[in-house]
């Protein structure tokens, strides 16, 4: 009796797949070449490289703005969350309906949307803020309303483009200690750029370096620290250590 071929098993671990992207802009320049990426469930993951070599590029492919010209780029995430340097929240509205807002567009009955917004307003911390407009809030307190936005999706995959590179050390120290508190308790993977070495290494499961125009990868780094991560971890030798490998990775790439 012939036996039924069991169909080839789906790896749903990865959620992003960029195999040898090219991307070359109308006007010729060329932004990015052969660029090998992957997030799997569980990562964080982050792209640190010289300004103009393509990382905002590589997170307009992920979410579809943009098309490569050469290479195959797979979001298999169905429910992507997107945080920005520019909190980009509606001035007119409260926190609350800020963070209603995605539910709404996708059309979730009101009570829902409550429901969702209130419990994402306590995940950052917000709650007591609900009927704050955003100019009553603080730089953080906005970035966290953005977060907050996301969240109520349920995102599988987070891609961040320098969302804390505005705001002062202190208050991105902090904002670092609540995203990787969310990331190991709502297990969304994330895809996230900054210029900040030290943040990237404390934040990461993976840091991917990258060189110069045409952006490519020059080294990628996995980061032995356990989750949940300790913050007193920055001050240990075997960071120190790690930051000033990626830096050195950094230096050579741009050259
Ligand atoms: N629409 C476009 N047309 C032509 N060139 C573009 C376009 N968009 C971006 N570029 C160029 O492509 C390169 C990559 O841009 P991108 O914004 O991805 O870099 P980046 O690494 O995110 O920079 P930064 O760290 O400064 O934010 C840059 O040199 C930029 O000037």
């Amino acid at each position: 009796m012939p036996t039924a071929t069991a169909p080839p098993p789906i790896d749903v671990r990865t959620l992003l797949d960029f195999r040898g992207l090219e991307l070359v802009f109308p006007n010729g320049t060329v932004a990015l070449s052969g660029v090998d990426l992957t997030v799997d469930r569980g990562e964080f993951v982050s792209i640190v490289g010289p300004s103009g070599c393509g990382k905002s590029t590589l997170l307009r492919i992920a979410s579809g703005l943009e098309s490569a010209s050469s290479g195959t780029a797979d979001v298999s995430a169905k429910r992507i969350g997107y945080v920005f340097q520019d909190a980009t929240l509606l001035p007119w509205r409260t926190v609350q309906g800020n963070v209603e807002l995605l539910a709404e567009l996708h059309k979730a009955p009101a009570a829902e949307r409550t429901a969702k917004a209130a419990a994402a307003i306590g995940l950052v911390g917000l709650t007591g803020f609900e009927k704050h407009l955003p100019k009553q809030l603080s730089g953080g307190m906005k970035m966290r309303v953005s977060l907050a936005r996301s969240l109520t999706l349920d995102p599988e995959l987070f891609l961040f483009d320098e969302p804390f590179g505005a705001l002062d050390e202190i208050t991105r120290e902090r904002l670092n200690d609540e995203l990787l508190r969310l990331f190991v308790e709502q297990r969304f993977a994330g895809l996230f750029i900054t210029h900040s070495v030290s943040e990237a290494v404390y934040l990461s499961t993976k840091v991917v370096v990258m060189s110069g125009r045409p952006g490519a990868v020059v080294k990628r780094f996995d980061v032995p620290f356990p989750m949940p991560r300790d913050p007193d971890i920055r001050f240990t030798p075997e960071f120190a250590e790690l930051v000033g490998e990626v830096s050195h990775a950094l230096r050579e790439g741009h050259r």
